[in-house]
């Protein structure tokens, strides 16, 4: 029967990179979505803003919307010191599978927790279910329509500590307008464009961190 994408994705994963090498699962996934099948993975141009962003805000909890086949989880986790915990939400159980393979590849399972089901049903119980005190960083990478709407729970929860960090993807392509014009008006947050291109493509995209003052 016929592979799906994320399962040819893990394939090469298993293929070319080593288990417990993190970084090698990363390489694996963007040489196979560079030269056979594109894939919505951050990639490796924005990939490298992301690490700049994780290496600077050096998160204890980190929070990712978004999991997909795990790219960008196992990019950040491997950035994150010794006892960092980062929760990912993954709507669609045929990736959150997948996903759960690629992250144990790459031998970070102790440090990565990946919670199936919509992120505006599951937000609001991360405290009570998962002891979640508040984030240090943000990776929003779902839905684009639901950046915004989000965002605003995460802060009703209590969820983001001052200084905390929201970094999102896409606000380019596909886009997230409402939520760019949100955070860039907001006087509670600073917000800073990283340009760079749509995964594996010459398409312009780019990254908005945006710093919550509280
Ligand atoms: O849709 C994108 N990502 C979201 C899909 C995950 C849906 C979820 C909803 C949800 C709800 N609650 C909890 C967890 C989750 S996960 C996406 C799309 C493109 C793209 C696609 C075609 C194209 F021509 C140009 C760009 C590029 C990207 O980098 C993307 O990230
Ligand atoms: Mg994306």
């Amino acid at each position: 029967t016929q592979s799906t994408r994320p399962q040819r994705i893990l394939g090469a994963v298993q293929q070319n990179a080593t288990r417990g090498d993190p970084r090698s699962v990363v390489r694996a996934i963007d040489q196979y979505c560079r030269s056979q099948e594109w894939a919505m993975n951050v990639g490796d141009e924005k990939g490298c803003i992301l690490d700049s962003v994780v290496s600077e805000v050096n998160p204890s909890t980190v929070l990712e919307l978004g999991t997909y086949c795990g790219y960008s989880t196992v990019r950040i986790a491997s950035l994150l010191p010794p006892h960092a915990k980062l929760i990912t939400l993954e709507f669609n159980p045929k990736f959150a599978v997948i996903a759960r393979q690629v992250i144990a590849w790459a031998g970070l399972e102790d440090k990565i927790q990946l919670v199936e089901g919509s992120s505006g049903d599951l937000i609001p119980k991360l405290k009570e279910q998962f002891g979640v005190k508040a984030f240090d960083l943000v990776f929003l990478d779902h839905w684009k329509d639901r950046y915004l709407p989000d965002t605003k729970l995460i802060e009703e929860c209590g969820l983001l500590r001052k200084g905390g960090v929201l970094l999102a993807d896409n606000v380019i392509c596909p886009g997230a307008p409402e939520y760019l014009e949100f955070v860039r008006s907001s006087p509670r947050y600073e917000s800073q464009y990283f340009k760079s291109h749509l995964e594996y493509t010459k398409v312009e995209d780019g990254l908005e961190k945006s710093v919550f003052l509280g």
